[in-house]
């Protein structure tokens, strides 16, 4: 019998024009899973920020137009894992609904149109291949707050072979596309956290390595690599190494750069505007031989490859939280790993 299968695809969302910078940013600090304050020192904490960070933002997001193309974006990777699931299960019916955690689409009218396209099955995908509260945690309890009930959940991918595979391939074909320079380093940037929240138990970081030990393991050829944080914002202490001080320290170096952003799968501002121009400026003032950024994940047709699959598993077995493996990949002192909050470790 055919199903009605609704995959949520949860993401950070972006400010959709100029007047929306500033809401988007008080939503974002307004969120107890990126600020520890309590309410209602939050909210205030929240006002002021957006107040003092908008106007820069503005700026910044007004070199890609005035909104972010993170909407857009979302939408090539959902039209084509549709099509991909189609092709795969062409007895069921497939929907992919998009739900982001600071601007529209939020997750509550995700939460509505499932409701109202009459899902059997729904399955909660997020656009984040490493598991942080700040990110997949934050935008779960969002679906829960929203009404949204129990889903086939998948918590992370950060060893999925095909997501593997499909970052080796970006960034083989980024150097081909060089020209193979030989004095390669491959700097494989993240979006950074403050260490406060990897100190609470945050698996994050430790899954943003193991992505970049899977992907240097299919990459041979250009072995040196480091793996660095971007995007600090605020006074807390930030996991490190910075991308921006790597990238100095390898353009000293006389190196071409090859950058690689690791956890962000989409185009927005993080690469458009902090890759492709700021840290590009960095590499060219301190000398670097070259500077080559290899385009995020998007619509390629490996990702979504991995995508599908991913849906494709969450079907099999039982509704809830499905782990890589069926069980907890993080160690045990990462107690914020969802898996393991939910009794799903081996050890
Ligand atoms: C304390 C602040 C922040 C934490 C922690 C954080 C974690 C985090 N974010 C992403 C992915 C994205 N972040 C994006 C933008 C963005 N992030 C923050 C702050 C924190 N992020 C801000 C203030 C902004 C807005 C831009 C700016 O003012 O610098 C985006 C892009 C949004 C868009 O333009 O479309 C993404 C995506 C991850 C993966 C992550 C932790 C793992
Ligand atoms: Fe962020
Ligand atoms: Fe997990």
């Amino acid at each position: 019998m055919s199903r009605r299968i609704a995959v949520v695809l949860f993401n950070l969302g972006g400010p959709d024009g100029p007047e929306s910078v500033r809401p988007f940013l008080r939503n974002l600090f307004n969120d107890p899973a990126i600020i520890y304050a309590p309410w209602p020192v939050r909210p205030l904490i929240a006002e002021l920020i957006s107040r003092t960070r908008g106007p820069k933002a503005k700026l910044e997001y007004a070199k890609m137009g005035g909104g972010s193309p993170i909407i857009p974006e979302t939408e090539r990777q959902a039209d084509a894992l549709t099509a991909a699931l189609k092709a795969a299960s062409p007895d069921d019916e497939f929907a992919c609904f998009l739900a982001m955690r600071y601007w529209h689409p939020f997750t509550e009218e995700a939460v509505r149109e499932v409701k109202a396209w009459g899902a059997d099955e729904v399955i909660l995908l997020p656009l984040y291949p490493q598991f942080s509260t700040t990110t997949t945690g934050s935008s779960l309890k969002a679906w829960r707050d929203a009404g949204g009930g129990e889903a086939r959940t998948v918590c992370c991918y950060p060893l999925q072979p095909d997501f593997v595979k499909a970052h080796a391939d970006a960034i083989r074909t980024a150097w081909e596309e060089a020209g193979r320079p030989q004095n390669v380093r491959v700097l494989h940037s993240a979006h950074g956290l403050p260490e406060v929240t990897i100190a609470r138990g945050d698996p994050y970081r430790w899954q943003v390595e193991q992505t970049v030990a899977a992907v240097t393991a299919s990459l041979p050829e250009i072995a040196d690599h480091i793996t660095c944080f971007q995007s600090k914002v605020g006074p807390l202490e930030w996991i490190k190494p910075s991308t921006e001080e790597v990238v100095e320290e390898s353009a000293k170096e006389g190196r071409h750069i090859i950058l690689s952003p690791i956890a962000f799968v989409s185009e927005h501002i993080e690469t458009l505007v902090e890759l492709d121009e700021e840290y590009r400026l960095v590499a060219e003032e301190h000398g670097a031989a070259g500077y080559t950024r290899v385009p995020a994940l998007g619509a390629a047709d490996g990702f979504i490859e991995a995508l599908k699959s991913l849906t494709l598993d969450a079907l099999d077995g039982p509704v809830g939280l499905k782990p890589p493996n069926g069980r907890a990949i993080c160690p045990a002192e990462f107690g914020r790993c969802p898996c393991r909050e939910a009794g799903l470790a081996g050890n």
